[in-house]
């Protein structure tokens, strides 16, 4: 099977750099060892709708990464717009923060129609397409009406909601109707996939036997895969990281103080607000650990031109120096806070360090940060995961400390639990954990979603020969394919 793997974000191909999102962090390893071809935005406008307006096209290991100039008259509708300001707040059940403008919907659209042209160029008789996400949900539909009758998959990183919190989509109806053009719907969670399936027989009315719902566009399959990390890659990396230069200042600057961390994108949906309050509430609560602990928090900045992102940026900081404020001393800060990124190979050395990982959203697909913070433990003396029974990764990471992120109170406890936890208990914990991670990789994942998509394509559908395609792919040349002129967007 010849794979293109379509995503909105796509990882840097420099070593080193710090990835934007678990999506691209964990597609980056399976993509180049598979030989898929893997489609996504360059990060660069331009002017017009031409199919051929990819910037680059470069070797990614075995495969390629091919990036894409998006048309500058939508991309803003697209991704800020509709993608950012409806689906995701509304995927997250926050549907008091849908904001859209009367052309966003349209720009959406556009923004899928133009994908579904450039990836024609791709197209060989043996291809399958993987699409990523919820910028894509409609992607399908548009390869089907260019003529594409190759398997087409799709994946959702986020959660899917209940029918009441997604009908408050505009347009959701034409969205998850265009959705059954996919031959094989993956979710994270079975939550997630009820929640769907839930959807169709309630909203539209359609039958469903054993995660098969048949509509006008053929079969769709539902099914779960959870996405995992490359845990051995992880593990050793952060053995190795323990003596990179950030992460040795970091220890000498302890003092023999136990250290908690936090690394997240600035969202509303991690739960930072309420997180920074429950550190708060176990020092006021608890003063006696004052100086002996302290909490790393990583808020790499995203989506900064969403007026809900700027506010929460802005109530963060205000909150973290408030703490400071109240508790810190001369020579002691309980909060340790940064707007930057850093690369996963430092992330792994201070995940190790850490004798407590804070991962508390009020919704998350999966959080992959929670499950390399289990990766990168130190197997004779492993830390505590405190995780938000809102993730999706509480599902496996069972012998975490599962809090509920709105219980302030709760919260507090179970990270001071963490602190002091003995060292068989965090044994046993972590072993537990250790043995979920290793049934769940990143290349299970790949090899699962892969499996099910020939599968559900040979049961649903009858491959066409290349003769019915509507235009006749060209080869993709593996060199600069255009200029890289248009504007940065990410
Ligand atoms: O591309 P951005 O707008 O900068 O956002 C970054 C990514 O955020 C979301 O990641 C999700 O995927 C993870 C891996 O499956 C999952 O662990 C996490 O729970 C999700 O939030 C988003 O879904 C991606 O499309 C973005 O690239
Ligand atoms: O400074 C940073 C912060 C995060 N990450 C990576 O970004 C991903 C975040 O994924 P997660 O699923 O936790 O959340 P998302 O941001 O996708 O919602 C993880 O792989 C992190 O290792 C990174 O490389 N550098």
């Amino acid at each position: 099977m010849n794979l293109v793997v379509v995503s909105n974000r796509v990882a840097r191909a420099r070593a080193n750099e710090p990835l934007t999102g678990g999506l691209a962090a964990a597609l980056l390893p399976v993509v180049e060892k598979s030989g898929a071809i893997w489609v996504g935005s360059s990060g660069r406008v331009r002017d017009g709708l031409h199919k051929d307006s990819f910037a680059e096209v470069q070797a990614l290991g075995a495969g390629a990464l091919a990036l894409l100039d998006l048309p500058a008259a939508h991309y803003g509708g697209y991704y800020e717009g509709f993608a950012n300001s409806a689906l995701w707040p509304a995927l997250h059940s926050r549907s008091d923060l849908i904001h859209v403008s009367r052309d966003d919907y349209q720009s959406y659209r556009e923004v899928n129609a133009f994908m579904a042209r450039a990836l024609m160029r791709f197209r060989k008789p043996d291809t399958a397409f993987w699409i990523q996400d919820y910028h894509f949900l409609s992607l399908g539909a548009e390869l089907r009406d260019l003529g594409v009758r190759h398997p087409i998959g799709f994946f959702l990183h986020t959660p899917w909601p209940t029918r009441a919190i997604i009908g408050a989509v505009p347009h959701h109806r034409d969205l998850v109707e265009a959705m059954l053009a996919y031959d094989l719907i993956g979710f994270q969670t079975d939550d997630d996939c009820e929640n769907f399936l839930g959807y169709l027989q309630s909203e539209l009315g359609l039958k469903i036997e054993d995660g098969v719902v048949t509509s006008r566009h053929g079969k769709s399959r539902c099914a779960v895969f959870p996405i995992g990390i490359d845990v051995e890659k992880f593990a050793l990396q952060a053995a190795k990281a323990s003596s990179h230069p950030d992460v040795s200042r970091l220890r000498r600057s302890l003092h023999g103080e136990q250290l908690a961390i936090g690394v997240d994108r600035l969202d509303y949906s991690k739960g930072l607000v309420n997180r920074i309050n429950a550190f708060d509430r176990m020092l006021t609560s608890q003063p006696a650990l004052k100086r002996t602990v302290t909490l790393l928090q990583i808020a790499t900045p995203s989506r900064g031109t969403i007026e809900a992102y700027g506010n929460l940026q802005s109530e963060l900081a205000k909150l973290v120096s408030d703490v400071n404020g109240r508790h810190g001393e001369t020579d002691w800060m309980p909060i340790r806070y940064l707007n930057r990124g850093y690369s996963q190979t430092v992330l792994a050395g201070l995940y190790r360090t850490a004798r407590v990982g804070v991962v508390t959203p009020l919704h998350d697909g999966m959080n992959l940060v929670a499950k390399e913070y289990v990766a990168a433990q130190n197997p004779a003396d492993p830390g505590v995961l405190v995780l938000s029974k809102f993730a999706g990764a509480a599902n496996e990471l069972q012998t975490a400390l599962l809090v509920n992120p709105h219980e302030i109170d709760g919260m507090a406890r179970a990270i001071a639990t963490a602190f002091s936890m003995p060292l068989t208990e965090r044994r046993m914990r972590w072993e537990a954990m250790m043995r979920k991670l290793r049934a769940g990789t990143i290349q299970q994942w790949f090899a699962d979603f892969s499996d099910a998509l020939e599968d559900a394509q040979a049961s649903n559908r009858t491959v066409v020969s290349e003769s019915v395609a509507v235009e006749s792919p060209k080869p993709w040349p593996l060199h600069l394919v255009g200029s890289r002129s248009g504007a940065g967007i990410h």
